[in-house]
């Protein structure tokens, strides 16, 4: 079944009592049960929901994994994966990953002694030279978020695999409809739903999946026992989203080609970041490795003393947090999304304070390009 078709009729679409063809919102937190000791399918809402199952048996099959777990947001996702690590295990961890990422190993793992490295993840020897006697696994973004920078999933699975560690990857950007982790070798992918897979900013939520039967019943326990799970509308809400988004990514991706060409041929601007440039480190492996280019655009304004005043300028693209939905968003990852990564490992990083990040919506492209235009001209050279 082609995936655009699945977004609509893979996982559970339909309610299997009323032949309701979009599941309903089970907004119950329990379920009477045949007698003691004995619960129909489900007995409690943390530990299962019809409407949340139907959006987890949706992302397993879009991935490719034997089971999907869905949170009540992306970092409760991430927060019960590694949460499967023993104190004292270690990871390497991308050095350009979602702030929030970064944040909870460093302010909340670290504590539970969990021990990490950060690497750029897009250079191989980088992963290999930081691996220790200690390490579990490697952790990537990719496409990563804001640098769009490409890492090889195949190559590092191969290298995990090689030394027994897990490859956990962050979809976030690339959704199943461009790029599907599990079937480059990694063992476990997370999306935060609250993107493109919602992708209509009203809703927070976070997916998991996996083709490793042990580690799905591991994530099981945890997400009951930690019980960061997504409630029935947001669930629905999120199945919801899924249905058309084959039909956004080709449009927010086209758009943001589109947008970055642009700004790649501006005067003001010093450089552009996104995988559909051929100027871009990773344009070559992200054609092999993902079956588009996604519609984020990260770049840096000549004069760096002006990023205030474009994002200001900007009148269709709304400065705020959150990518992925259907309307254009900018922000300023240093200020914003990525602040709590302190500032010299996210120069390390490659991310300058006057990187301008762009979550390119669906709207007409010309209005996109001439907004752009618009607050250039405010800007100058
Ligand atoms: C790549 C990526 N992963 C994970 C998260 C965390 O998701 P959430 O905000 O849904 O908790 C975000 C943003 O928040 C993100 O950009
Ligand atoms: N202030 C929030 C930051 C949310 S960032 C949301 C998203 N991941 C993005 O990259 O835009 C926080 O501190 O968590």
């Amino acid at each position: 079944m082609h995936i655009n078709t699945k977004f609509i009729h893979g996982g559970i679409s339909e309610d299997k009592t009323t032949g309701a063809v979009s599941v309903p919102i089970y907004q119950t937190s329990t379920y009477r049960q045949n007698g003691l000791g004995q619960p129909k399918e489900y007995e409690y809402s943390r530990s299962g929901n019809p409407t949340r199952h139907a959006l987890e048996e949706l992302i397993a099959d879009l991935e490719g994994g034997v089971q999907g777990f869905a949170f009540g947001s992306g970092l409760a996702g991430i927060h019960t994966v590694l949460s499967l690590f023993e104190p004292g295990s270690h990871i390497i961890l991308g050095d350009d990953v979602y702030g929030g990422t970064f944040r909870i190993v460093d302010k909340v793992f670290v504590k539970n002694g969990l021990e990490y490295t950060i690497v750029d993840t897009s250079n191989l020897a980088n992963i290999e030279e930081n691996i220790q006697e200690n390490t579990k696994a490697i952790y990537v973004e990719s496409p990563s978020n804001p640098l769009l920078k490409i890492t090889d999933i195949q190559a590092v699975a191969e290298l995990a695999k090689k030394h027994n560690l897990l490859t956990l990857v962050d979809n976030t950007f690339a959704t199943p409809y461009l790029q599907r982790p599990l079937e480059l070798g990694a063992d476990i992918v997370l999306h935060s739903g609250t993107k493109y897979l919602g992708g209509h900013s009203d809703v927070v939520s976070g997916l998991v999946t996996t083709n490793n039967q042990e580690l799905a019943s591991e994530i099981g326990f945890l997400q009951n026992a930690v019980g960061g799970i997504l409630g029935p509308q947001d669930s629905w809400l999120t199945q919801r989203g899924i249905k058309t988004l084959g039909i956004r990514m080709e449009a927010h991706q086209k758009n943001a080609q589109a947008v970055a060409e642009y700004l790649e041929n501006h005067e003001a601007v010093e450089k552009v970041f996104y995988p559909g440039l051929a100027s871009h480190e990773g344009h070559e492996l992200a054609k092999k490795q993902m079956s588009g280019f996604g519609g984020m655009v990260s770049f840096e304004l000549k004069n760096e003393a002006k990023t205030a005043e474009f994002v200001e300028a900007l009148k269709i693209f709304t400065l705020a947090e959150s990518l992925g939905g259907v309307e254009s968003l900018v922000e300023v990852p240093s200020i914003m999304t990525h602040a709590s990564i302190p500032k010299d490992k996210r120069e390390a990083a490659g991310i300058k304070d006057g990187l301008v990040r762009l979550s390119v919506g669906i709207e007409y492209v010309d209005d996109l390009l001439a907004d752009v235009k618009q607050a250039l001209e405010k800007v100058g050279k």
